[in-house]
C-alpha cells in the first residue's frame, strides 16, 4: 500500500513541472475572479436600484441605466470565462505533455527488475488517465477551487455586509458541511485510489489477451477469458458507484443546507424588513447574492472530487517517478586500456528481487574471441547469468569484468556498444526491418546491414513487399518465429560488438537453416566473444569451449568431447536437450570408438616397446 500523504505535500510536487505556467495560471485565475466579481455585483445593481428609484414616481432612467450595467457584466462575464480557457489550456496540455515524456524517459531509465514488477497496464494508466486527470485539474480544477472559495469569502463578506444576522443563518449552516466535507475527502480518496489501481489492473488484462490471442483462441478460453474480465470490469464499476455515491451524497449536502439556511434566512428577512431593520433592497441582494454563492458551493462536491482524484493521479505518477533507477553509469567511468573482449565471471552471485540467491559463485572466464555455449537444465538460471553482462541486472556479490573492467565502471552508454544481446524471445519494434535490424548501430552503413542479414540468413527480409523498408513489428507485417529470431540476431550482429550474449537465438530456426547461420556465425565471431546459452546439441557444436550451469555455479569448463567424457551431469543436460537422445546415442559411440582406438594404439605402442 502506498504511502498517504497529506493534499498539499502531493501538490507541492507539481510546483517545478507548474512554475514555467505560472504566470499564465495566475492570469486564468485573475479571469475566473473577475468573472465572479461580475456575477456578485449584479444583486448591488439591483439593490441600488430598488433602494433608489424603484418606489412610485421614481426615475426610469435608472432602470435603463441599471439594464444596461447589468447586462454589460453579464457580458463581461461571459468574456472573462472564455479568456481563462485562453489562458490555461495551451500551458496545462504542454505541461502534462512534459510529465508524459519524463514518464517515459525514466521507464526507459528504470531497471528490468522495476518492469518484472509492474504490470503494463498500470504503467499505461500512469501515463495516460492519471496525467489526463491531472490536465484538466490544472486547467479547470484548481483554478475553479480557488475561485470558488474567494467568491464564497467575497459573497459571505458581501451577505454580512447586507445583514449579519441573515448571514449568520447561512454561516451556520457551513459548520455541518465541513464537518462532513473531512469525512468526504478521507473516504474519496481511498476510494478514487482503488478505482484508479482497478483501472490500471484492467488496462493490464486488456494488454495481455490482446498479446496473448492467439492462445486464447487457439486453447478456447476467449468466454473464460471474458469472464475473468468481465469481474475485473465489474469490480471497477462497484468502486465508480461508490465513488459516484460519496459524492452525491456530498452534493445533496452541500445543496440542501444552504437551501434549508436561505428558507429560514427568508422567513427571518422579511420580519427584519417588517420592523424596519433591513431595507427592501438589502433583502434582495442579500438573497441575490447568496445564489452567486450558493452555486460554487454546490459545485464544490465536484472540485473536491477533482481534486483528490489529481492528488491521487500525482502520488501514482511520483511513485514511478521516484523509484531510482539502480543501474547507471559511475561518476568516473573506466575502460579497459585495450578492448579485447575477455569476459569474466568472478564468483558472481545473483537473485531476483523477489526469490532466493539463483546464481552464487559463478567463476568463468571466457577469452577474447571465444565462442562459450551455456548448458545447464530448464530453470537453472542460464538466461539470468546471460543478462548480467549488458547488466539488464546487476550482480549481488562478485562482479562481472570485460578486459578487467567491472561491468559496472563503464558508463551505461559505453556498455551498451561493447555488448551487443539477442533473446529467444524477440522484440520486434513497429518500424522497419533496417531500423530494427541497426537499432544498436543507427549510423551503421548499407553494407554493415546487408552483411547482419546475410550471416542471420535472413535474406527474406528483400523479399517483402518494400524490402529492408517494410514496416514490421505490432504494427506492421508478422513475421514467423524463426524470421523474427534471425531479424533479431541480425540486430546483435550489426551492433558490431565485443561480446555478444546470445539466449538462444536459433531455437526457432529449422536444422538447415541453423546450419547455415552457424556456418556464417563461425566466420563473422572469429574477433567477438561469444556466451551463448544452447539448447539444442547444434549450438553447443558452435562453441569453442562449454561451460556447464548447476546449482547455481559453473561446475565443468570444457570441450563438448571432453565433458561429455567426464561429466555425468553434462551428459544428463545434453541428453535433455532437443533432439538430444539421437545424437548423443551417436556421439557417445564415436567417443567409446576414439577411446578403443586409443587404447589399442597405447596396447601396440606398449607392445613393440
Ligand atoms: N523476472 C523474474 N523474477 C523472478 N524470478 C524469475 C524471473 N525470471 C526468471 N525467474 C526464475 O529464475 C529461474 C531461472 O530462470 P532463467 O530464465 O534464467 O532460467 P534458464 O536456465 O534460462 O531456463 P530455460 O532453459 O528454461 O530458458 C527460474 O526459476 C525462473 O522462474
Amino acid at each position: 500500500m502506498a504511502k498517504q500523504t497529506s493534499f498539499f505535500t502531493s501538490v507541492k510536487r507539481l510546483y517545478p513541472h507548474v512554475k514555467p505556467i505560472l504566470p499564465r495560471l495566475f492570469m486564468g485565475l485573475v479571469s475566473a475572479l473577475l468573472a465572479s466579481i461580475m456575477a456578485l455585483a449584479i444583486p448591488q445593481v439591483l439593490r441600488v436600484l430598488i433602494n433608489g428609484s424603484l418606489h412610485p414616481g421614481g426615475p426610469t432612467d435608472a432602470v435603463w441605466i441599471s439594464a444596461v450595467v447589468v447586462l454589460a457584466l453579464g457580458i463581461a462575464e461571459a468574456g472573462l470565462v472564455a479568456l481563462r480557457r485562453q489562458f490555461v489550456i495551451n500551458p496545462a496540455t504542454t505541461v502534462e505533455s512534459r510529465m508524459r515524456v519524463s514518464l517515459y524517459g525514466h521507464l526507459q531509465d528504470l531497471t528490468v527488475s522495476f518492469h518484472d514488477r509492474w504490470g503494463s497496464g498500470q504503467l499505461l494508466s500512469r501515463a495516460m488517465t492519471d496525467l489526463n486527470f491531472l490536465r484538466r485539474w490544472m486547467a479547470f480544477g484548481a483554478i475553479m477551487l480557488v475561485v470558488t472559495t474567494l467568491t464564497v469569502v467575497i459573497g459571505v463578506a458581501v451577505m454580512f455586509a447586507m445583514s449579519w444576522q441573515l448571514a449568520l443563518i447561512f454561516l451556520a449552516a457551513a459548520v455541518p458541511i465541513m464537518v462532513y466535507s473531512f469525512r468526504f475527502r478521507r473516504r474519496f480518496s481511498l476510494v478514487t485510489r482503488l478505482s484508479q489501481d482497478q483501472a490500471g489492473d484492467l488496462a493490464t488484462t486488456v494488454e495481455e489477451s490482446v498479446h496473448g490471442i492467439r492462445v486464447l483462441k487457439a486453447f478456447g478460453r476467449s468466454r473464460e477469458a471474458l469472464e475473468n474480465f468481465n469481474e475485473q470490469a465489474e469490480e471497477l464499476r462497484q468502486t465508480e458507484i461508490a465513488k459516484a455515491k460519496h459524492q452525491a451524497t456530498f452534493t445533496l449536502v452541500v445543496t440542501l443546507l444552504p437551501e434549508l439556511a436561505l428558507g429560514v434566512g427568508l422567513v427571518a428577512g422579511v420580519l427584519l424588513v417588517s420592523m424596519g431593520q433591513l431595507s427592501i433592497g438589502s433583502l434582495v441582494a442579500f438573497f441575490g447574492t447568496a445564489a452567486v454563492v450558493a452555486a460554487p458551493v454546490e459545485f464544490s462536491g465536484t472540485l473536491l472530487a477533482m481534486a483528490l482524484t489529481a492528488k491521487t493521479a500525482l502520488d501514482r505518477h511520483f511513485e514511478v517517478m521516484d523509484t531510482p533507477n539502480t543501474i547507471t553509469s559511475p561518476a568516473n567511468p573506466r575502460t579497459p586500456k585495450e578492448l579485447r573482449g575477455a569476459l569474466s565471471f568472478k564468483a558472481a552471485g545473483f537473485g531476483f528481487d523477489d526469490g532466493a540467491r539463483l546464481l552464487h559463485d559463478v567463476t568463468l572466464d571466457i577469452r577474447p574471441g571465444e565462442t562459450m555455449a551455456l548448458v545447464g537444465i530448464t530453470g537453472s538460471g542460464k538466461s539470468a547469468l546471460l543478462q548480467l553482462v549488458p547488466r539488464l541486472y546487476d550482480v549481488s556479490e562478485g562482479s562481472v569484468t570485460i578486459d578487467g573492467v567491472d561491468v559496472r565502471d563503464f558508463s551505461v552508454e559505453q556498455l551498451k556498444t561493447v555488448v551487443a544481446v539477442a533473446f529467444e524471445d524477440t522484440t520486434l519494434f513497429s518500424s522497419s526491418v533496417r531500423d530494427n535490424v541497426l537499432l544498436g548501430a543507427p549510423d551503421a552503413s548499407e553494407e554493415a546491414l546487408e552483411e547482419a542479414l546475410d550471416v542471420a540468413q535472413a535474406h527474406f527480409a528483400y523479399s517483402l513487399p518494400d524490402g529492408v523498408g517494410t514496416l514490421i513489428g505490432e504494427e506492421g507485417l508478422s513475421l514467423s518465429g524463426g524470421q523474427r529470431q534471425r531479424i533479431a540476431l541480425a540486430r546483435a550482429i550489426a551492433a558490431k560488438p565485443k561480446v555478444l550474449v546470445l539466449d538462444d537465438p536459433l531455437s526457432a530456426l529449422d536444422v538447415n537453416t541453423e546450419e547455415l547461420v552457424e556456418a556464417r556465425l563461425r566466420e563473422v565471431l572469429r574477433d567477438t566473444t561469444t556466451l551463448i546459452v544452447a539448447h539444442r546439441p547444434s549450438t553447443v557444436a558452435l562453441a569453442d569451449r562449454v561451460a556447464l550451469l548447476e546449482n547455481g555455479s559453473i561446475t565443468a569448463v570444457g570441450t563438448h568431447t571432453e565433458l561429455l567424457a567426464n561429466n555425468a551431469h553434462y551428459r544428463y543436460v545434453i541428453a535433455s536437450l532437443d533432439s538430444g537422445p539421437k545424437d548423443l546415442d551417436l556421439e557417445l559411440d564415436e567417443l567409446e570408438h576414439e577411446l578403443d582406438s586409443e587404447q589399442h594404439m597405447d596396447q601396440a605402442g606398449e607392445g613393440r616397446r
